[in-house]
């Protein structure tokens, strides 16, 4: 049996996984025709923004869709005619924490899975190659195996793979064209075999072989889990440390370098910081720990819980450092936060740990200036009003002020918090951000990013996170 020959890919889903993921995949197989559809009309207008203003931020994302759009990527709202025309489809749409029912605050919330799934069955009229792209619970295929096959038409065919995406934002460009690896699951059955063989073809276009690994699907599904939960738990284990430095005075940057040295430890994703943001960890880590203890796992679970636990308790430890530094009481005093975004070079917020920060701020009633590169404004206010419920959002615009720019951001103000790794905020005048503020001038840097020093040197008093050196 010969591998299916992909002539037409349809992504359900336009989002940060869909969009950059498939634009690639037209960029670098120039032969498929690639449809990305989204039930989101602004969402999919913004892809097709003749002055390409896409509806999300990502360093080299233009560059590619300018090169392949209206060529062989197209953007559309018309989901069943993309369903019905290609032999291959990737369903990227989101996978939130469930907020209501069984599961509430763990599981993933399957439903958009579900209903793309119901819709394929629904229109196609010729088998096709299903492909998970969604981060989902192990053993989802099977359920999208069942929904496909009790409402497909007579004659169809469906063949469902697990093929996560390991991108991270603000590098996904390079991610996808150079990944660690490709991970296709698939039944083991000779048609299962061959619908991976004509996935591992399209990738194939441009990703050495060696670098794509074909398993079984319940271990493709969970290798993904697996692999978010063990970087994040290595954030969390490297943060658990920067309070043993700052109460000890060692120094976590040191501590990182020399723990990285091991061969078997290395060096990447041990930079503490003010604790993990972004829309995977949390939630697939919380995923984890439903399906451990939906398997009768409360240990595993437990284990995996502490992750989070910790991710938590970070950000709390580093509101609360700001309040005992500030003389004890930020009540009425005006503080600047650089950066909203869940980490440099993105625009998304999700999850993002400066909202948690500002939330605490607000509680104690600072007044909070905030300046961010990317984020839209209108972003800042519908995340701070969601993690506000209790203000309205009148209050809140009393007591919050959004800047464009970050010398602005922090005049008069008595302290600046460092919340994302912006590169600008290295390169700011810090001597005329200095002359502009209340003194004593702090500077609470939770993403390690400024020399304290060369601030010390000026006049700053300054606190960052991981280190027990005096202010
Ligand atoms: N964001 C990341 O960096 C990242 C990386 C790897 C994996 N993932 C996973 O990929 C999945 C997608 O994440 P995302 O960040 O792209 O989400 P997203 O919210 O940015 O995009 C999902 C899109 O799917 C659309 N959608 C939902 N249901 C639909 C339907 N039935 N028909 C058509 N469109 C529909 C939504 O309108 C939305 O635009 C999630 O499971 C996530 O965990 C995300
Ligand atoms: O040493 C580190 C590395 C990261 N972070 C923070 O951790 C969060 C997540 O960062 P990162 O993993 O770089 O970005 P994501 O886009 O969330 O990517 C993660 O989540 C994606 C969604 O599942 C996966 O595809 C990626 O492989 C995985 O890295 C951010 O707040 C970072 O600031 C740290 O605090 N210290």
């Amino acid at each position: 049996m010969a591998p299916v020959n992909v002539k037409k890919i349809c992504c359900i889903g336009a989002g940060y996984v869909g969009g950059p993921t498939c634009a690639v995949i037209a960029l670098k197989c120039p032969q498929i025709q690639v449809t990305i559809v989204d039930l989101n009309q602004s969402r999919i207008d913004a892809w097709n923004s003749p002055d390409f203003s896409l509806p999300i931020y990502e360093p080299g994302l233009v560059e590619v869709v300018k090169q392949a759009r209206g060529r062989n990527l197209f953007f559309s709202t018309d989901v069943d005619k993309a369903i019905n025309e290609s032999d291959l489809i990737f369903v990227s749409v989101n996978t939130p924490t469930k907020k209501t029912g069984v599961g509430a605050g763990f599981g993933a919330d399957l439903h958009y899975v579900e209903s793309a799934t119901r819709r394929i069955a629904a229109v196609a009229t010729s088998s096709k190659i299903v492909v998970e792209k969604s981060t989902v619970p192990c053993r989802t295929a099977e359920s999208m195996r069942t929904i496909l096959e009790s409402n497909c038409r007579p004659g169809c065919h469906f063949d469902i793979l697990s093929n996560p995406e390991f991108l991270a934002e603000g590098t996904a460009i390079n991610d996808l064209f150079k990944p660690d690896r490709v991970l296709i699951g698939s039944l083991q059955t000779p048609e299962g075999k061959n619908a991976s063989a004509a996935l591992a073809g399209v990738y194939g276009n441009w990703v050495p072989k060696e670098r794509v690994l074909t398993v079984g699907l319940w271990s493709s599904e969970l290798s993904k889990l697996a692999a978010n939960a063990m970087l994040a738990q290595r954030i969390s284990s490297i943060n658990a440390l920067s309070a043993i430095c700052e109460a000890t005075g060692a120094n976590i940057d040191e501590v990182s370098h020399a723990v990285g040295f091991d061969s078997r430890i290395g060096p990447k994703f041990l930079k503490a910081s003010v604790g993990f943001g972004g829309s995977c960890f949390q939630k697939d880590i919380l995923n984890l720990v439903y399906l451990s203890e939906s398997l009768h796992l409360p240990e595993v679970a437990a284990y995996w819980r502490q992750v989070v636990d910790m991710n938590e308790y970070q950000k709390s430890r580093f509101s609360r450092s700001v309040v005992e530094t500030l003389f004890n009481t930020i009540t009425g005093k005006h503080i600047a936060v650089l950066g909203f975004a869940f980490k440099a070079d993105t625009g998304d917020t999700r999850e993002t740990a400066a909202v948690t920060l500002i939330r605490n701020f607000l509680a104690e009633r600072a007044y909070v200036t905030v300046y961010d590169p990317k984020v839209e404004v209108s972003q800042m206010w519908q995340d701070l009003t969601e993690a506000c419920p209790d203000w309205t959002l009148e209050q809140l615009q009393k007591y919050v002020t959004i800047v464009h720019d970050p010398i602005e951001a922090c005049k008069d103000k008595e302290a600046v918090v460092i919340a994302t790794e912006w590169k600008e905020f290295l390169e700011i005048d810090w001597q005329t951000v200095y002359n502009h503020m209340s003194k004593p001038a702090f500077v609470f840097d939770g993403r390690l990013l400024v020399d304290a020093e060369k601030l010390r040197k000026i006049g700053f008093k300054v606190k960052v996170i991981g280190r027990g050196e005096r202010v």
